[in-house]
């Protein structure tokens, strides 16, 4: 620990002898008490305010200048000696410009390499002598190889970013961004913030990331510990509505109509088929007396239940001290006093018992899907009028379950579960959620999602044109709608950190076919990147694709190769042939284990800096419709970080061809 900091070159940052030796020993405390960071800078930027926040209306304000980092620094006197990134003083650092300076006159940008201070980069706001110049450390940070996980970005997020970041927290927010345009790394970077700003708020109602698979969760899970935020929880929409065991698979088509919106209506009128009006009063005896409540004053406490928004559980929980109350009323009118506990006897009396579960029997949520989806009448009863006769078809189980544990449960199943368990009893919200690769979510899963953060807000993320399911997002305006949170400020991110310009040019033919509405994203990536596309004889792919990976490894950094979902075995079989040692995707490279094989299903969110892509034309054959396979291959293609191969021995798609 000693050692990162003596590593630590701050004289070109502290103005004398004294103040150097105070930094420095303030940031050994700090990186003590901060172990898990050890090779991590504290500070990354300063600013020198023209005169110190708060006070820039006194008259002979002084100027004040601040170290921004990580996290926040004191000296054994309490006084900061390096500001939170999250701080309201440090929001300058990202947001100002030269034409809003925001009072700051130097913005200075530390850079390092591993823990060691090696440069600086200083900017003027207020001379108008000085030119705008591209930042260089901006160019180092997004240059540098990838191995190992995904990183923060905290010291370079650019001011679109951080409006982004900064937005708040009872606003939902949906990003729309190219590839590489730093959604992922914003969301995350937007929990921190908000953890920091709301601290209170958020630690008692709790935040959740939610990406696509487990493999994007583990490619993420570091960076907001890295960020000092070690109690967010992350999941995929399948983990969140796991309360049946998912043993089967939708055909498309069913899968489609399962998430589809209109499923909502059929479930509540599933849940709410058993509610039967009283045809006979109910009779308590209590000692030697007999009350009744009639018929048609039950009926009048069902229809009321029935009228009121709430759960259905809430309402079967109600019922019994709803009709107890009936019979405390005529006890009083028979000139008894009856308290509390009389009420709660009556509620647990077992005439009044059987009478609520006549009227309203329990729902046990995973059953009543399973009838649902088992037997065709209970599904025309609640689907009339909804769903068509074909539709109805399409979704009923080909072989109806026996039970709960014999039945094959799909993914769409689930969510219908995890709404019908809503129906029943209100799923507790969160503070805030942020979805990431929203697109592919059906209508289904928004609700999903929607009621984990109902009194909360939400973070979206996502690209309409890497949407891969066949109920994937048309409009970011509908999606919200699903969510609950209709109308939320919808921001458009179009600058790439990560792909190489002609990379995402290349990748970009794709998109008239793909996504007609939305322009190409441009790459802030000064270096051209290698790119090849190569034919090759039939026959020759396997043997050219391994050798491509030989040639990737000669580079420094991660490399990734994508293949179509049916190509990987036998992709897999000759790299094992060839020696060449490979991870799966999700499982951390290191400098020893750089080379990753990666299914293009599960390419989505994961970058890599050389990527060989073999046979776009079967990684759009494996997709069940040609839309889908360019909006796979669209993902694929915007991988790379510094390089990409593709190599082919059938035909390209006609817009990459030429
Ligand atoms: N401001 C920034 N400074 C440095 N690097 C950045 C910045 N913004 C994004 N990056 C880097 O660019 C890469 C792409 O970011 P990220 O994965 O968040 O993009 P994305 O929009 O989620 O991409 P995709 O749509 O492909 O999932 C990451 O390596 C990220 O660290």
């Amino acid at each position: 620990m000693r050692e990162d900091v003596e590593a630590l070159d701050i004289s070109d940052v502290t103005g004398n002898w004294v103040d150097a030796k105070i930094l420095a020993s303030t940031i050994d405390a700090r990186i003590k008490a901060l172990a898990d960071l050890s090779d991590t800078p504290l500070f990354f930027g300063r600013l020198d305010y023209e005169h110190a926040p708060g006070v820039e209306l006194a008259e002979g304000a002084q100027g004040e200048s601040f170290y921004i980092g990580r996290r926040h620094v004191h000296d054994a006197e309490g006084e900061p000696m390096v500001i939170d990134w999250r701080a309201p003083v440090s929001q300058p650092f990202y947001r100002a410009s030269r034409a809003e300076p925001m009072d700051v006159l130097l913005r200075r940008r530390f850079g390092y390499t591993g823990g060691e201070l090696t440069a600086y980069e200083d900017e003027h706001l207020t001379d108008p002598g000085e030119s705008e110049t591209a930042s260089k450390l901006l160019q180092t940070e997004i240059e540098r190889p990838r191995v190992g996980p995904m990183r923060d970005i905290v010291a370079t997020i650019q001011p679109e970013q951080d409006e982004i970041v900064r937005a708040g927290v009872t606003g939902t927010v949906c990003v729309q961004g190219a590839p590489g345009t730093g959604k992922t790394a914003v969301g995350l970077h937007r929990v921190a913030y908000l953890l920091y700003a709301h601290r209170e708020r958020l630690a008692r109602t709790g935040t959740l990331v939610i990406g696509p698979n487990a493999s994007f969760l583990r490619y993420i899970e570091q960076v907001l510990p890295a960020l000092g935020e070690l109690h967010v929880k992350q999941a995929t929409v399948d983990d969140l509505v796991a309360h049946v065991p998912v043993r089967g698979a939708d055909p498309a088509d069913a899968a489609r109509i399962k998430g589809d919106a209109r499923m909502a209506e059929v479930l509540r009128r599933a849940v709410r088929s058993g509610i039967r009006m009283p045809t006979e009063g109910v009779v308590v005896v209590r000692g030697s007396r007999r009350w009744r409540v009639p018929a048609y004053e039950l009926e009048e406490i069902v229809r009321e239940m029935a009228e009121r928004d709430i759960r259905y559980g809430a309402a079967h929980d109600a019922l019994p001290q709803r009709i107890a109350h009936a019979v405390l009323v005529q006890m009083e009118r028979a000139g008894e006093a009856p308290d509390d506990r009389v009420q709660d006897a009556v509620a647990r009396n077992t005439a009044v018992k059987a009478a609520v579960k006549q009227c309203w029997p329990p729902v046990d949520p995973a059953k009543l899907v399973l009838r649902l989806l088992s037997e065709p009448e209970f599904l025309a009863q609640a689907a009339e009028g909804i769903l068509d006769a074909q539709e109805q078809q399409t979704i009923l189980w080909a072989k109806p379950a026996r039970g709960l544990a014999s039945a094959k449960w799909s993914a769409a199943d689930a969510v219908l579960v995890d709404e019908a368990r809503d129906l029943v009893q209100r799923t507790p919200s969160l503070g805030h959620v942020v979805l990431d690769e929203a697109q592919d979510l059906s209508p289904m899963q928004y609700r999903a999602v929607g009621r984990r953060c109902s009194t909360g807000s939400a973070t979206v993320l996502g690209d309409i044109a890497q949407g891969t399911t066949p109920w994937s997002t048309a409009s970011w305006a509908e999606a919200l709608r699903h969510l609950g949170k209709p109308g939320s400020r919808v921001e458009e991110l179009t600058r790439g950190f990560r792909v190489p310009r002609e990379v995402i040019a290349y990748a970009s033919r794709l998109l008239p076919e793909i996504a007609p509405d939305l322009a190409p994203a441009t790459s802030v990536r000064e270096a051209g990147g290698d790119f090849a596309v190569r034919p090759v004889g039939a026959g020759e792919l396997t043997a050219a694709v391994v050798a491509a990976c030989e040639e990737a490894l000669a580079h420094e950094g991660s490399i990734g190769l994508i293949a179509a979902d049916p190509d990987v075995a036998a992709l897999g079989a000759a790299l094992d042939a060839a020696g060449l040692a490979y991870l799966a995707p999700g499982e951390e490279t290191s400098a020893q284990a750089r080379l990753t094989l990666v299914p293009a299903s599960l390419a989505k969110g994961l970058e890599y800096d050389y990527v060989v892509l073999a046979e776009p034309a079967a990684i759009v054959a494996a997709e069940p419709d040609r839309r889908t396979g360019l909006r796979r291959l669209y993902v694929t293609l915007t991988r790379a970080v510094s390089g990409l191969t593709v190599l082919h021995a059938q035909e390209l798609p006609a817009a990459l061809a030429g």
